[in-house]
């Protein structure tokens, strides 16, 4: 297992955990790095009172020495700080006065028998035999992806030394939507939008919606839900750019790419639907409108044309060997083949084929509702409204941040499955070879005249244009 994470703690106990392994060693990496996506997670319109509580901030405790990685686990401590509030309710040991506290009017230590639906309370009170359903909310919790956040920031930060940058934008908030901003290019598969801009317009807005007039009708559709004591959910984006052809594989189905980036993404809280490039949209619409056109465009030589001025790989040999191999900031290095279009997300056959990665998550409504749903008591079975404590009204802005940090782990771990090494040196010197033989993949097809003389198969025959590996022709 290339990269493994396994994250703890409950929503109200004394904090979460989160342990990160196989980290290559030389990686830069500072708790900064980790509390700006920390920060990013508690935004929003529409979250709840406990956010006003927490000011997540990391405190890194094993697997980083004087701001590098050290090649061991990376171990992640994020304190909760409502925990003051609930440390008898939530105490590890057994409570001494927790009778004496109930009978105080306490109201943390009182067992929740109602069932809320839409969250895990009933299901798992049955499936563990739990007679008191905070045993099994306080870790159904939504609060354990901030552990997961800090992770993906560490994931983030391995990925960013080779120019890929991840981010998410909010596309629907209940009935208020704008489409992906991202499938469809411009002239000459030119891309749609700069990234760079499509971030700034996003941090910008209160519900993480690039298009601000949207972002209005946003606010106002979670303003109006709250009001009448109910939830909205919604659709957010990740876009993915500088990815290399080749990550994730064909061959077998759990190396395929989007089924490991699918299943990651539904395995975020209340997610309910996730889409690659058209998605459904896809299965409505014949194959010529669907398909990809292949494009290509001969990469730039080193010294030739000036360099992009898209970001790209920090490291300047690697950022000359991928611009070589044709990364142009929007696509990653894939030998100068490109596509007038993005329907497939980035990825077919389970491979990245070099063009953005574009992955959709639709949200449930939040299930805690402030004029609650009937439920019936879980050990009498009498018909009772659902326990209600405090609750975020719209949290999409927050999960999309989550999803940044989701797929972040999950390419991390294909990419160091293809690019290895122990160190972040290792991975550097085979990533740049990996781009010199894409750079030196395609050989131009003689022209047709030439290739007649010389007794070749004519150009569109099945030889034409047919690469010689390893040989550089320039
Ligand atoms: C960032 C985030 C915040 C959430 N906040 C709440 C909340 O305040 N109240 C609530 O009832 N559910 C909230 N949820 C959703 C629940 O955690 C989720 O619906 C529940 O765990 C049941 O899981 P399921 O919806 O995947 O079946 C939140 C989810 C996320 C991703
Ligand atoms: C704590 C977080 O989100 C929580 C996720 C959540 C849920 O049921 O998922 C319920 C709420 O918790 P509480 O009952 O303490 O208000 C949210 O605030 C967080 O995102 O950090």
């Amino acid at each position: 297992m290339a990269l493994r994470l396994l994250t703890a703690g409950e929503s109200h106990g004394p904090g979460l955990v989160a342990v990160l392994e196989g980290v290559p060693h030389g990686l830069p990496l500072t708790a900064a790095d980790i509390d700006r996506d920390l920060a990013r997670r508690q935004r929003g319109y529409g979250r709840g009172g406990r956010m006003k509580i927490e000011q997540d901030r990391v405190r890194i405790v094993g697997g980083v020495r004087h701001g590098r990685t050290l090649g061991s686990p990376i171990a992640l401590w994020i304190p909760n700080r409502d925990w003051e509030n609930w440390s008898r309710a939530m105490a590890p040991e057994p409570p001494d006065d927790a009778a004496q506290a109930a009978a105080d009017g306490d109201w943390r230590l009182e067992p929740v028998t109602r069932p809320r639906p839409g969250h895990a309370d009933l299901a798992g009170a049955l499936k563990y035999g739990a007679r008191d359903i905070r045993d099994v909310l306080e870790r159904a919790s939504a609060r354990e992806t901030a552990a997961r956040v800090a992770a993906g920031a560490v994931a983030r930060k391995l990925l960013g030394l080779f120019g890929i940058r991840i981010q998410s934008y909010v596309l629907r908030i209940g009935e208020v939507a704008i489409p992906s901003p991202v499938l469809e290019y411009g002239e000459d598969g030119r891309p749609p939008v700069d990234p760079a801009a499509l971030e700034e317009a996003t941090e910008a807005s209160p519900v993480r919606c690039p298009d601000p007039v949207a972002s209005e009708r946003m606010v106002e559709a979670i303003r109006t839900a709250g009001q009448a004591g109910d939830t909205l959910g919604g659709v957010f984006e990740i876009l993915v750019t500088g990815v290399p052809v080749g990550l994730g594989s064909h061959a077998s189905g759990d190396r395929r790419l989007e089924g490991r980036l699918a299943g990651a993404l539904m395995a975020l809280n209340a997610i309910k639907g996730v889409e690659v490039g058209l998605g459904f949209a896809a299965a409505a619409l014949p194959g010529s409108r669907v398909h990809d056109p292949i494009g290509f465009r001969p990469p730039r030589r080193e010294g030739t044309e000036p360099a992009p001025a898209a970001p790209g790989p920090a490291h300047p040999a690697a950022r000359a060997a991928a611009a070589r191999a044709g990364a142009d900031g929007w696509r990653g290095p894939a030998a100068g083949f490109f596509r007038y279009r993005n329907g497939a997300g980035g990825i077919e056959g389970g491979i990245t084929n070099g063009e953005p990665l574009v992955l959709r998550a639709a949200m449930k409504p939040i299930a805690t509702l402030r004029r609650p749903l009937p439920s019936a008591d879980l050990l009498t079975g009498e018909p009772f409204a659902a326990h209600h404590e405090r609750s975020d009204i719209c949290a999409v802005p927050a999960a999309a941040v989550v999803g940044e940090a989701i797929v972040a782990l999950e390419l991390a771990a294909a990419w160091i499955e293809k690019f290895g090494g122990d160190s972040v040196d290792d991975m550097l010197r085979n990533y740049i070879a990996y781009c010199e033989r894409l750079a030196a993949w395609v050989h131009r097809a003689p022209a047709p005249e030439a290739s007649r003389a010389a007794g070749s198969p004519p150009a569109g025959g099945s030889q034409a244009g047919a690469p010689t590996p390893g040989r550089d022709p320039r």
